[in-house]
């Protein structure tokens, strides 16, 4: 495989999708060949999962299922989408992957980090991203930006408790100590301007590297 893939990740709110539409545009203008996608969704099969999970009425659902089916999305993903784009030699940024897993469902869950690893290797079979980009934002901050961004719709992952947040963050800084090459941290506190030209740089780096 000779494209790069490339994941955003953080908590809800850090400004992830908007920053990564702009990473887009601005690799299309350079003529890169870029996918945008998403997690869990991305493809029909996936989005329908997707509906399933973060449908806020389906309250009784347990954590364990929860995980499983973030994985079997992100297994159908991989297969129909991401794979065949690497393959061609895209650069596909998605918008979320397996440490979205490892810090809401492993640790914020409190299923553990490694349960979640295993299942999700069964999933991805080591297809990890060459280069993962975590948006760090006081939960306080991000879901106040969500409540202002009325054309969001809020899921049923939203609707946790402000410490459920607070943990998927600490979970997240326990994946920057455990994998420092391939996650690299932005303050996504920062104006939109700044992020997104802090995420050029790690972007750009990346690509020369694999020119
Ligand atoms: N750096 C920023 N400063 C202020 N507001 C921002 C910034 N980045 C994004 N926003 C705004 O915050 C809101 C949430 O942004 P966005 O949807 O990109 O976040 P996200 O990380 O994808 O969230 P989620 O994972 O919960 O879907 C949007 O209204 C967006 O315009
Ligand atoms: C991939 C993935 C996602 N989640 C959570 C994180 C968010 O609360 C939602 C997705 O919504 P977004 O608006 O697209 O950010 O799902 C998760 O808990 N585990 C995962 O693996």
């Amino acid at each position: 495989m000779h494209g790069i893939f490339i994941t955003i990740e953080g908590p809800e709110g850090a400004g992830k999708t908007t920053i990564i539409q702009k990473v887009a545009k601005e690799l299309e203008k350079r003529r890169i060949d870029v996918i945008l996608t998403r997690e869990p969704g991305g493809i029909p099969i996936s989005e329908q999962i997707r509906g399933i999970i973060l449908n806020p009425e389906n309250l009784t659902m347990d954590a364990r299922t929860e995980a499983l089916l973030y994985a079997a999305a992100r297994r159908q993903h991989l297969v129909e989408k991401v794979i065949p784009c690497l393959q061609n030699g895209a650069v596909v940024l998605c918008d979320r992957f397996i440490d979205s897993s490892l810090a809401y469902q492993g640790y914020a869950r409190e299923l553990g980090m490694d349960e979640i690893l295993s299942i999700n290797q069964f999933a991805i079979q080591e297809l990890m991203p060459n280069k993962t980009i975590y948006f760090d934002i006081e939960p306080e901050i991000g879901l106040e930006r969500i409540e202002a961004n009325k054309g969001r719709e809020i899921n049923r992952l939203d609707l946790e408790k402000l410490d459920f947040h607070r943990m998927v963050r600490r979970g997240y800084k326990q994946l920057l100590q455990k994998f420092p090459d391939r996650i690299k941290e932005i303050d996504a506190s920062q104006p939109m301007e700044q992020v997104f030209l802090h995420t050029m740089e790690i972007v750009d780096k990346l690509l020369e590297e694999n020119k």
